[in-house]
């Protein structure tokens, strides 16, 4: 250990901007400085009891794993210490100097400089270690990596403004100590009750003692007083999922679904559950309240976390649930798989495919049990509905009961609320109607108002609106509900069952004939840019529409396939007239050139009312143009 070894570098950008925003913005709730600490010494207990599986020279002698707090209230410090696997030189300027999460510049992106805003923010993204500066003025780590030489400690210190120190020291003990010279504003956490109250509240659900000095007055032989100082556990101490349902509170399932899950919001939902038989398993499920930022990112953080018989094997285990239920935290603890269990492994485990399956059901009961309360699962499908509906495509075998938890807006509402499930459709179905007829469009105004809606509006039957980016993708792989098909109202012949009757039916038929001769015009003068063109009675208002062939690829999922720059199969799409619309009268009655323009202006108008682009956008301003003159 030498004075010229300390070396001063400076945080990563990010960094910088997080403590700065930290210190700002959770200011309000600065006691969770605290539990993250905790939550890091407990982490790094969990990593040591799994290495020394393998290899139990790596305790080092000391293998009862805990967390000591001590404070110095005249000093003003507080310290956090843990026997861990502590960190090496290098592990502590990696871990310590950058944010290794992925996506964190896109989170720090989405912030908005309002202070409640991104408190919220934060919480999403978990602060971890850096929280330590809303409360200290400077902060001391001083750590060894199990199992290395006493001389390869590693003491940091930072005042979190920009620049940290790093110097060799020698270290007794391996594991971290970290200690909080507290800002002046904050000697409140340098109190025994005060800390104690806080251990208890963020901690007890770990299965690791988290103790605090006990000091005892006591009497020699003598009659001379003197102080005794002994160790105390202040938590409970015991794993959560392992306590019997009865034995929890709330705010039990509460605090230990922020331990784990690293967010500051209660979760929305939870279920626990232990299972004996054939399996052997006891899981703890929650769903959260918000969506994580990198919900949507490939490489966004999901999974459970995997204990095997207690001991804590990996975070983040993939395995145990499929994708589109990625929002879900939890634990999972089982008898079913070996302690030696790695990632690989897990991949090709038949047990890990029985536990999946499981624990999918879990959470679809649990989902389920929660659409009975309207307004929480709202909150529930605002913030994951378009993740759920990944689910009939991933999970064929569950695709009823998705069926059943999807949420939509429809003409019924005609808001872009999301809140209407199928079986409430179903419930208002007219009589004689047997399909459930549905909309896709790219945004909610385009399907609200969408041409294809208004026969539908006039018989006063209901049709769903999507708009998502999955919404296609889910429609495709959900073709029945209750026995009854789903049908895109823009692809394929108009069928509105029997809420027509034979007498409408004949009607349609004749005054189709009755533009035969119209019809075969505009197929001949529209040649390759129509697939066909036929009379139609979906409309009431406008003089025609764009339709695909039933089995065409639906016009939003071309639209995304071509913004990926991917290839999409050719396809034309169907021109259908509206027989009693004064601009068809008025075609009929035009010849030549005015024919064509007007022709062509009504197939530019009717894809444009759908949400596509033109080809040849300044033809069609052209001939709009050379309309309105006359
Ligand atoms: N007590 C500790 N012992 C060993 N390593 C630690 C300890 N505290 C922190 N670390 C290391 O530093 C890393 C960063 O910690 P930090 O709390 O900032 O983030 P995190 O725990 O990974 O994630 P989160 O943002 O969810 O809290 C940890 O992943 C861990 O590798």
């Amino acid at each position: 250990m030498s004075a010229d070894q300390k070396e001063t570098l400076g945080f990563q950008t990010e960094v910088k901007q997080l403590l700065h925003l930290m210190i700002h913005s959770l200011y309000s709730n600065r006691e969770i400085f605290l539990r993250e600490l905790i939550s890091n010494a407990a982490d790094a207990c969990d990593k040591l009891r799994y290495r020394a599986l393998d290899d139990d020279s790596l305790f080092e002698g000391d293998s009862e794993l805990r967390v000591e707090i001590e404070f110095d209230a005249e000093a003003r410090t507080v310290t956090v210490r843990d026997n861990g696997i502590g960190m090496s030189r290098d592990d502590v300027i990696a871990n310590l100097g950058t944010i290794a999460r992925s996506g964190t510049a896109e989170f720090l992106k989405q912030l908005s400089g309002e202070q409640q805003k991104d408190a919220k923010l934060i919480g999403q993204f978990g602060v971890g270690f850096y929280s330590s500066f809303i409360v200290a003025d400077e902060v001391t780590v001083r750590t060894r990596l199990a199992g290395s030489e006493r001389s390869a400690g590693t003491q940091w210190v930072s005042r979190g403004e920009g620049e940290f120190t790093i110097e060799p020291i020698e270290l007794e003990r391996h594991g971290t100590e970290i200690r909080l010279a507290l800002k002046s504003d904050a000697a409140e956490f340098a109190d025994e009750y005060r800390l104690r109250a806080l251990v208890r509240k963020y901690s007890d659900h770990i299965d690791l003692p988290v103790q605090m000095q006990k000091v005892e007055e006591q009497e020699g032989e003598d009659g001379e007083k003197s102080s005794v100082v002994s160790w105390e556990t202040v938590n409970e101490a015991q794993a959560l999922w392992t306590r019997p349902k009865g034995e929890l509170s709330d705010d039990d399932y509460k605090a230990f679904y922020k331990h784990i899950a690293h967010d500051f919001t209660d979760p929305l939902s939870w279920s626990h559950n232990k299972v004996e038989g054939k399996l052997e398993y006891t899981s703890l499920l929650y769903v959260p309240a918000r969506a994580p930022f990198d919900l949507y990112q490939r490489e966004g953080v999901r999974g459970l976390k995997l204990y095997v018989q207690r001991v804590f094997i990996m975070d983040d285990a993939e395995q145990f649930l499929p994708l589109y239920l990625r929002f879900v935290k939890g634990v999972i603890d089982t008898r079913d798989l070996s302690l030696n269990v790695s990632r690989e492994i897990l991949q090709q485990d038949p047990q890990v495919e029985k536990l999946k399956s499981a624990l999918t059901k879990r959470v679809l009961d649990m989902l389920k049990k929660l659409a009975k309360e309207p307004e929480r699962y709202q909150e529930f499908w605002n913030q994951f509905g378009s993740v759920l509906k990944e689910g009939p495509a991933e999970d064929y075998a569950n695709r009823e009961k998705i069926a059943e938890l999807l949420r939509f807006s429809t003409t019924h509402t005609d808001s872009a609320v999301q809140d209407q499930s199928l079986a409430d459709y179903v419930g208002r179905m007219k009589e004689g109607q047997q399909k459930i007829y549905y909309l896709v469009a790219d945004s909610f105004n385009a399907a609200r108002h969408s041409p294809h809606l208004e026969i539908f509006r006039k018989k006063g039957i209901e049709v769903l609106l999507l708009s998502d980016r999955v919404d296609e993708w889910l429609m495709s792989h959900l073709s029945e509900f209750d026995g009854k098909a789903l049908v895109d109202v823009a692809k394929g012949d108009l069928d509105l069952g029997d809420v027509e009757d034979e007498e409408e039916k004949k009607a349609q038929e004749e005054s189709a004939k009755a533009k035969q001769a119209l019809v075969d015009r505009l197929k001949e003068q529209l040649g390759e840019r129509v697939a066909q063109v036929r009379v139609t009675h979906r409309l009431t208002d406008s003089p025609a529409c764009v339709v695909l062939d039933e089995h065409d690829m639906g016009f939003q999922m071309r639209r995304l396939m071509e913004a990926a720059g991917q290839p999409v199969p050719e396809s034309k799409p169907i021109l259908e007239i509206n027989p009693d619309h004064p601009l068809i009268a008025r075609l009929e009655g035009l010849e030549g050139e005015a024919f064509d323009r007007l022709g062509e202006v009504l197939l530019d108008q009717a894809i444009i009312a759908e949400g596509g682009q033109l080809d040849d956008p300044a033809a069609y301003v052209k001939r709009l143009n050379a309309l309105l003159v006359g």
